[in-house]
């Protein structure tokens, strides 16, 4: 007993750092990824967050406590007032119309991502979801540190992707990260080690999902 957030990562290595350091992120840092690849992440990305966004409502849901409920809330209202709004504009910003968005056929990577962290909060409670959901938010963190501190990452107009990495490494987001990450430590504190084994598996599944989602948008499979 006594887990934490770094148990988790520390349980599935290997996909861990395949996730955080995808060939598709490398591209991000170094500007070398095909522009066409970013495009149909980008698309895939707002179906994403859209579902994404039904998982807060099902946090809410699943909470026991008025705190745990203003938090889905928050989480919720960040994504449909906020999120939603800047992925739109930043789609644009790379050729892609608002109407295009919402005609997208969903890739499989897409769907398989998605409805797994929804299952996995319908099957399970709210820690269940909240370790579901954690490589989103807490990897995408993890990646923009790794890029600003790997010495190949090119930085400002040289890269047409420094945008993206700028909106994860901001004092927003990571902050966001940084209260999940207490959240989860305090949650994982209490955890017996049968019940922190099946976290873990769920923690791997979901960071393999992420895997196959960066590849989806490499590939530019449907
Ligand atoms: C495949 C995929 N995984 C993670 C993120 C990052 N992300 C999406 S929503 C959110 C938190 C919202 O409060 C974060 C960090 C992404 N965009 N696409």
């Amino acid at each position: 007993m006594g887990y934490r957030f770094s148990d988790l990562t520390a349980a599935c290595q290997a996909d861990w750092r395949a996730y955080i350091e995808h060939p598709f992120v490398r591209g991000l840092g170094d500007a070398t990824l095909d522009e066409g690849a970013f495009r149909h992440y980008l698309q895939q990305d707002y179906l994403f967050l859209i579902h994404f966004a039904r998982a807060y409502a099902l946090a809410a849901y699943k909470s026991r406590t008025l705190a745990d409920l203003r938090q889905a809330h928050e989480g919720l209202k960040a994504i449909l007032d906020v999120e939603l709004g800047l992925h739109v504009d930043y789609c644009r910003d790379w050729g892609i119309a608002e109407e295009d968005l919402a005609a997208l056929p969903e890739a499989r990577a897409t769907l398989a991502y998605t409805r797994y962290v929804l299952d996995t909060g319908h099957r399970g409670d709210l820690l269940d979801l909240h370790v579901a959901l954690a490589p989103c938010l807490v990897g995408y963190g993890e990646i923009a540190r790794w890029l600003t501190t790997r010495p190949s990452t090119v930085r400002g107009q040289a890269n047409p992707y420094d945008a993206w990495i700028g909106m994860y490494e901001s004092d927003e987001f990571q902050d966001a990260m940084h209260a999940e990450l207490e959240w989860l430590d305090a949650r994982l504190a209490e955890v017996t080690p049968g019940r922190f084994q099946e976290l873990s598996e769920v923690f791997r599944d979901a960071t393999r999902l992420e895997i196959d989602f960066w590849q989806m948008g490499l590939d530019r499979t449907d």
